[in-house]
């Protein structure tokens, strides 16, 4: 196929007559999604697209350390930027978890416990919990209950390991440990009446508190402690976000960030119908040993057909299908489904012939109407990404030949790109 063919996608979009897409999609027949580099868990299944990485290495995650007075919007500002980064799997640890509960004795006095001084934390604890989810564990957080204070002794909140962990609570800066084990210090910042207003309400309607302990309290410690350890430490902030939760340029703005920090050349954070196919020892020996410098070229063939045919299987996955039934040699009715038959483009980017071989072999018996190949060099993702169609989302799987990668960093990441159809 000619290049100058590669920008015929549109002809064969408009070629194409009648609906392309029964409502049946095979979703439910395929694999659960598999865990991406870039996304994993997060996919559902009506998701349409797949990619197949070849690196199972973790990420190290992104911490985030939110901190601010109390009742500033800590919580609502970090719900937020978790609502907006959906596409990820992000955890939130309050610092407040880590409350160490009360002795007898305390508890008797608990109106002269000063619950906003850094020794009313467990901070190793803390510590600890960051450190396990820094490194890819689940981690049990203790459950602490405002109006009794202390820890639930039976129950825990499960933490997996994820791609953002936000850290959360009034003295997050407080310990330069925490602070080292931050990438970014967020700080909310609101007038102090309205805090105290908003405290108010929600101790005496959450915390079964009353007014009078409320302003008590807020007088004798709560007040003291945000002059003496939160609000010095704004020095140390990358970010102050004044008016907390209603500030929705700042959080857009710290949500952006965050796509960029956790990989914005990951081609499923540009097209988000792409996914990634979960890696095997099997495929990764095949790419292991296809970028061995030392490959005969008759193993480098073979090993690299076989990629390719995976993903082509996978690719025509999420063609078109319909419901539909035949009846068994035995007599009963088997509920399959049968292709479309209607016009398909296919996009193979950078093809030798080994993919198109491979598609054309696969695809017998399936009327791929035009399959169109998007020649890009190999030493670069920027060329890469230049070269992908921009309608890829309509109506054609497009193919990421594994061998495109041999060599380049972008290997690491991405080597088998599937991006099927939208319905
Ligand atoms: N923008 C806002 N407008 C009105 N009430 C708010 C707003 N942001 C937070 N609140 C309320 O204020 C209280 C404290 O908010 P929260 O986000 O829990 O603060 P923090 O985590 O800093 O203690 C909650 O009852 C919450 O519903
Ligand atoms: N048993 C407790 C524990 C803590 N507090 C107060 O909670 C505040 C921190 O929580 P925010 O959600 O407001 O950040 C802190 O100021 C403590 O005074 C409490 O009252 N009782």
């Amino acid at each position: 196929m000619k290049p100058e063919e590669t920008n015929s996608i549109d002809y064969v979009m408009e070629k194409a007559s009648g609906p392309h897409f029964s409502g049946f999609r095979p979703d439910g027949l395929l694999s659960s999604p598999p865990s991406s580099t870039a996304s994993p868990s997060h996919r559902s299944a009506s998701d349409s697209s797949l990619a197949l990485s070849d690196s199972n290495a973790p990420k190290q995650p992104f911490v985030i350390g939110v901190s601010g007075g109390t009742a500033s919007g800590k919580t609502t500002v970090c719900d937020m930027i978790i609502q907006q980064l959906h596409d990820h799997r992000v955890v939130l640890v309050n610092q407040d978890s880590f409350y160490r509960g009360l002795t007898p004795e305390e508890s008797k006095r608990v109106h002269e416990y000063n619950f906003d001084h850094p020794d009313a934390f467990d901070t190793e604890q803390l510590l600890d919990c960051v450190q396990k989810l820094r490194s890819g564990h689940s981690y049990q957080v203790p459950i602490y209950d405002f109006k009794n204070h202390r820890r639930s002794s039976e129950s825990f909140r499960q933490v997996n390991a994820s791609d953002v962990i936000i850290l959360e609570g009034i003295l997050v800066f407080h310990d330069q440990r925490k602070v080292h084990a931050l990438h970014k210090h967020i700080k909310v910042l609101i007038d102090a009446d309205v805090r105290l207003a908003r405290r108010i309400r929600r101790d005496i309607v959450e915390r079964g508190r009353d007014i009078n302990s409320v302003l008590e309290q807020y007088a004798k410690f709560v007040k003291p402690a945000f002059d003496n350890f939160v609000l010095p430490s704004k020095k140390y902030a990358d970010v102050i976000i004044p008016r907390g939760g209603e500030n929705h340029v700042a959080i857009d703005l710290i949500v952006q960030h965050i796509h960029t920090k956790l990989g914005q050349h990951d081609l499923c954070k540009i097209y988000p119908n792409v996914y990634v196919i979960q890696s095997t020892f099997q495929i990764r020996g095949m790419h292991t040993l296809i970028r061995d410098k030392e490959i005969s070229k008759h193993d480098f063939v073979f090993y690299s057909d076989r990629l390719i045919r995976l993903v082509v299987e996978h690719g025509l996955g999420y063609l078109p299908f319909t419901e539909k039934q035949v009846v068994t040699p035995t007599g009963s009715v088997y509920t399959g489904v049968d292709f479309c038959k209607k016009l398909c483009g296919v996009s193979i980017i950078r093809s030798g012939e080994s993919m198109e071989n491979a598609l054309r072999a696969c695809c017998k018996g399936i009327k791929i109407g035009k399959i169109l190949i998007h020649r890009v060099g190999d030493n670069g993702k920027q060329l890469i990404y230049e070269k992908l169609p921009k309608d890829i989302s309509e109506r054609h799987v497009l193919l990421l030949d594994p061998v495109l990668a041999t060599g380049n960093s972008f290997s690491i990441h991405l080597n088998i790109g599937v991006v099927p159809f939208h319905s």
